[in-house]
């Protein structure tokens, strides 16, 4: 039988339980959404309840099993609270998926000492933090997966170095760790790194800075931007069986585009300003239309405009 075929069954993560860090918004809604469609008990966790509710009762009305709990990932604390909560609540945890995180945009110039190290708390230590705590409360003991969404940062990220230097220092922090807690405790540790994607978080941005978006989105490799189900594909790919033997890499789901910066060929060669001609995957957040009124992604709306054009090109692959 094809690997996918036995390995990406409805009860792929049946009878697990996995956290997922800011799952009540965006990129990390919809990873709760895909594992749980896949059998998971997904918590959510992050600092606002309300967005954690919504989605645990969207999973919930799809039949799918969901709790919430409160967490601020910077409080290493309050980390361990979670993990130990979550132990004693479910009696496990087998994988933890470490989404929540962010920035401000910021020329390095600009940046505050104050700034830099809010943003390398947030996603380094937050982190590590999370990291740590699943350890110490179940991990080190019984074994489980890691996944960190980070971001793509191959060459840098002009406007938000703070990011670009923790994301880097989760990246090598990860191959560290799948090197200290592979043998022994059975851990595989490795991270996602998304380009730009239609989420939530691009309402973080200020407008002028969307307007910029919405228009240059044409210019990577693959003509477009990212979807919220291409990263959660990833990340469910790299916590099942089918990714056993990867351990410690940072996958890249950017569509090219960290390939694509200053090539001295010019912009013809890398770009298709006429539009993209690779078919975007739908997983449940666009492909649910009016399922129990789910909200569908929640990007700015010139954002999402976009991603209704993307739906039309070529064939969706749709499950
Ligand atoms: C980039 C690659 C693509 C990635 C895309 C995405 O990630 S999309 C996902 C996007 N999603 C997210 O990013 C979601 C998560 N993001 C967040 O929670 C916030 O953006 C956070 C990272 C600032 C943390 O917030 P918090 O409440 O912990 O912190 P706070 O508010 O108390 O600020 C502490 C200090 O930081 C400084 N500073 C802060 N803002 C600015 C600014 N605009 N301007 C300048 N500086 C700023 C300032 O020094 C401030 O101290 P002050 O001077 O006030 O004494
Ligand atoms: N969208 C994009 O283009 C890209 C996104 N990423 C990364 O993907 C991840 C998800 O982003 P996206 O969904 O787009 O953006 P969102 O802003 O929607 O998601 C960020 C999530 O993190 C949670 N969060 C933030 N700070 C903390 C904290 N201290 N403790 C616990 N939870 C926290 C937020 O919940 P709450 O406020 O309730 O705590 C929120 O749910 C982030 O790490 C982001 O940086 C990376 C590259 C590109």
């Amino acid at each position: 039988m094809s690997i996918y075929r036995s390995i990406f069954k409805k009860d792929l993560f049946k009878g697990q339980v996995i956290l997922v860090t800011g799952g009540g918004t965006g990129i990390g809604r919809c990873i709760a959404h895909e594992l749980a469609a896949l059998g998971t008990t997904v918590v959510i966790a992050a600092r606002k309840i309300e967005p954690l509710k919504t989605v645990q009762d969207e999973i919930q009305k799809l039949g799918g099993n969901c709790d919430t709990m409160l967490l601020n990932i910077r409080d290493a604390a309050m980390a361990t609270q979670v993990i130990q909560d979550i132990v004693a609540k479910h009696g496990m945890l087998n994988g933890l998926v470490n989404n929540a995180g962010g920035q401000f945009m910021s020329p390095a110039n600009q940046l505050t000492s104050k700034g830099f190290s809010t943003v390398v708390d947030l996603n380094l230590n937050g982190t590590f933090n999370m990291c740590k705590a699943a350890f110490d409360g179940y991990m080190g003991e019984h074994g489980g997966q890691i996944v960190t969404i980070v971001a793509e940062t191959r060459n840098g990220i002009p406007r938000a170095m703070h990011t670009g230097a923790a994301r880097a220092g989760i990246i090598n922090m990860t191959k560290t760790l799948a090197i200290e807690w592979g043998p022994y405790n059975g851990i595989r540790i490795n991270c996602v790194a998304p380009g730009l994607i239609i989420s939530s978080g691009m309402k973080n941005y200020h407008e002028t800075m969307v307007d910029l978006l919405a228009h240059s989105h044409w210019m990577n490799p693959t003509s477009r931007y990212g979807t919220e189900s291409e990263v959660s594909a990833a990340v469910a790919f790299l916590l099942s069986p089918a990714a056993s033997y990867i351990n410690g890499v940072n996958l890249e789901v950017d569509g090219g585009s960290s390939l694509s910066k200053g090539n001295p060929e010019g912009d013809e060669l890398m770009y298709n300003p006429e539009g993209s001609r690779h078919p975007v995957y739908v997983g449940w957040s666009e492909g649910v239309d009016n399922v129990h009124g789910i909200k569908h992604v929640d990007a700015p709306a010139k954002i999402n405009e976009l991603l209704r054009k993307y739906k039309a090109i070529g064939r969706s692959s749709k499950i």
